[in-house]
């Protein structure tokens, strides 16, 4: 399972949890300006807005896992197995293959609103990236510095685009039905209940955090879309970039799975690999993983965007504790 959202006080941070059991060898990847995009169906782009995020680099290729553009524009793509379906060519439609996906939209996109309209066209096709790499069924979160998001599904219906209005998603089921799932848990409130059940007992208000009793705390994609939705509406507005690097943190952290929780075959377990963010603003991106939870950061260094080679960092992935005696 997987976790996205875009936490938005002033400065936007947008990213995710990788939820998976097995990591794919990714790095911060930062695409410049002149990096060339071929596609396998469309004209290649030769220069395009700079790109950083998660990524696995094969043969020379950035396959991002999410990421953000230059202009504050992020994008990631979760787990859809099931309702994801992909298109063989189509002669009217701008084909573009998943794995190509992200650097198609962050790479001409600077906002949702021209997101939206570039998806118009859009068809998703089923070219594999290699015999050895086939597509995944995945949907995305697409979000702006103002705040704006959107989720893209491509299901036997088509491509469809939805205004999400509460910046997270998770995984199955469609998005439709997670919004209408997310109704059920509207009495869920930070603040202690007020007894509606009946009103001549007299109900003990017994512990703090009575009223995010019900709130779900699985490890499941309905649980986690509840849970994280909360967390990030009541999460609190920092004053400064620390403070609020640390508040969105919190809010991803506040659905990871832990190793042992989430049994995917006989003894593997999904975990949270890495959990990301990016300041849409500076562009700056920020990263823990299972191991080390150290909040690392890359910059995107603006001065140096007009070039065509990949700039990578690997993952600190060791743990840092520190000792003090
Ligand atoms: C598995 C990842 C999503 C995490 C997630 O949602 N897990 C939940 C699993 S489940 O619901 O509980 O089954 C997805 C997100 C991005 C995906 C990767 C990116 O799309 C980039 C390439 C695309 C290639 O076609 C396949 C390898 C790959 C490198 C993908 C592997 C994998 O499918 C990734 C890493």
């Amino acid at each position: 399972m997987c976790t996205s959202v875009i936490y938005t006080v002033g400065d936007a941070y947008f990213g995710r949890n990788l939820d998976l059991e097995v990591s794919f060898g990714q790095q911060v990847v930062i695409m410049p300006r002149d990096f060339a995009l071929h596609f396998r169906k469309l004209p290649t782009i030769a220069h395009h807005y700079a790109i950083t995020g998660m990524a696995l680099v094969q043969d020379n290729y950035p396959l991002y896992f999410d990421g953000a553009n230059e202009k504050g524009l992020g994008m990631a793509g979760l787990n859809f197995d099931g309702p994801a379906h992909y298109f063989p060519e189509q002669t009217d439609k701008q084909n573009v293959t998943p794995f190509e996906f992200v650097p198609y939209v962050l790479g001409q996109c600077a906002t949702v609103a021209e997101a939206k309209k570039l998806l118009k066209n859009v068809s998703l096709i089923n070219i594999n990236f290699s015999d050895k790499l086939a597509l995944s069924p995945l949907h995305w979160l697409i979000a702006d510095k103002s705040g704006a998001s959107i989720v893209v599904e491509s299901t036997t219906a088509g491509l469809n685009v939805y205004d999400n209005p509460v910046g997270v998603l998770t995984n199955n089921p469609e998005f439709p039905q997670q919004l209408q799932n997310l109704a059920n848990y509207q009495s869920v409130s930070p603040a202690n209940p007020e007894n509606t059940l009946a009103v001549n007992l007299s109900l003990p208000v017994y512990s703090r955090g009575l009223g995010s009793h019900f709130l779900p705390g699985g490890m499941d994609s309905e649980s986690r879309f509840v849970k994280v939705a909360f967390t990030k509406e009541n999460a609190p507005v920092g004053k400064t970039e620390d403070e609020n690097v640390i508040n969105y943190f919190h809010i991803l952290h506040s659905v990871e799975q832990q190793k042992g929780l989430d049994e995917v075959a006989p003894n593997t377990f999904e975990y949270t690999i890495y959990s990301d963010g990016m300041d849409l603003t500076t562009g700056t991106f920020y990263y823990t993983t299972y191991t080390n939870n150290q909040i690392n950061a890359v910059k995107m260094p603006k001065d140096h965007l007009d070039q065509d080679q990949l700039m990578t960092f690997d993952l600190q992935d060791k743990p840092t504790i520190n000792y003090q005696n």
